[in-house]
């Protein structure tokens, strides 16, 4: 991937440290990445290297303690809260191990949630969409089923329809496959692969399953601070 492709995300320098106390706990110090459209990274790296936090900052969801970071071509330093909540809301999307799904509410509904938000979207672009999304899924005909009905796999699957449904250009993904058996883990990133083409969404997803980031375009390691690419 060049420079010359424009960057969905764009990292230079980053640093994070802790203050605890008197102690200084550097978690992240010189952290540089480049993401472009449709591209799957994954970032590997031991217990408490620092991936979590990566992850944060790079959402906006924390501050860093120096360095850049641009998402869409926007730097997040530069922009008030409110911005930031609108860039996620439109440009990101965000799957964890475990799903969050609603679960009071149906598949589709849990899907159709992040577009409730949005202004301007009838009820009948929202249930296309959300459905739209749960057929790319594999999970048309689970629909109306709620989460205690569904397997792991399958929410998971739905948690990943509901992270698509707003078009974003980058989904963050935290142990996505973490609670699941290694064959629906393989499923749940080879849909990654057809959905990140057929949606242009890139993906930065943070595993401890070297197997499965390996099927990622790309693999960082976090070590010592810094991210190092895994030949
Ligand atoms: N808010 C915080 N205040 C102080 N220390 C923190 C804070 N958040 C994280 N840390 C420390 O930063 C380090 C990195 O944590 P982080 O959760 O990013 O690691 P990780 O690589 O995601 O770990 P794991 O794979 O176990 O989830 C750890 O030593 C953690 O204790």
């Amino acid at each position: 991937m060049t420079e010359s492709i424009k960057a969905v995300l764009e990292c230079k320098a980053l640093a994070k440290s802790f203050e605890e106390g008197p102690e200084k706990l550097e978690v992240l110090k010189d952290v540089n990445l480049f993401v472009g459209p449709s591209e799957r990274v994954a970032v590997v790296g031991s217990s408490g290297s620092g991936k979590t936090t990566l992850l944060q900052l790079l959402a906006g969801l924390d501050h860093p303690s120096s360095g850049e970071i641009r998402v869409c071509g926007h730097e997040l330093a530069a922009m008030k809260d409110a911005h930031q909540n609108e860039l996620r809301n439109r440009h990101l999307g965000f799957v964890y191990q475990f799903h969050h799904l609603l679960p009071e509410f149906t598949a589709l509904e849990n899907v159709s949630m992040p577009l409730l938000l949005r202004k301007n979207t009838s009820i009948k672009q929202i249930k296309d969409k959300a459905e739209e999304l749960l057929d790319a899924v594999g999970l048309i005909a689970r629909a109306r089923h709620k989460p205690a009905e569904l397997s792991g796999g399958e929410r998971q699957r739905v948690a990943i329809a509901r992270a698509l449904v707003t078009e974003p250009d980058l989904v963050f993904m935290d142990e996505p496959t973490g609670n699941l058996d290694p064959n629906t883990a393989e499923k749940v990133h080879g849909l990654m692969q057809s959905l990140s083409q057929e949606f242009t969404t890139s993906f930065i997803v943070v595993t401890h399953d070297m197997r499965l980031a390996r099927q990622m375009d790309r693999v960082f390691r976090l070590e010592s601070g810094t991210l190092i690419l895994d030949p």
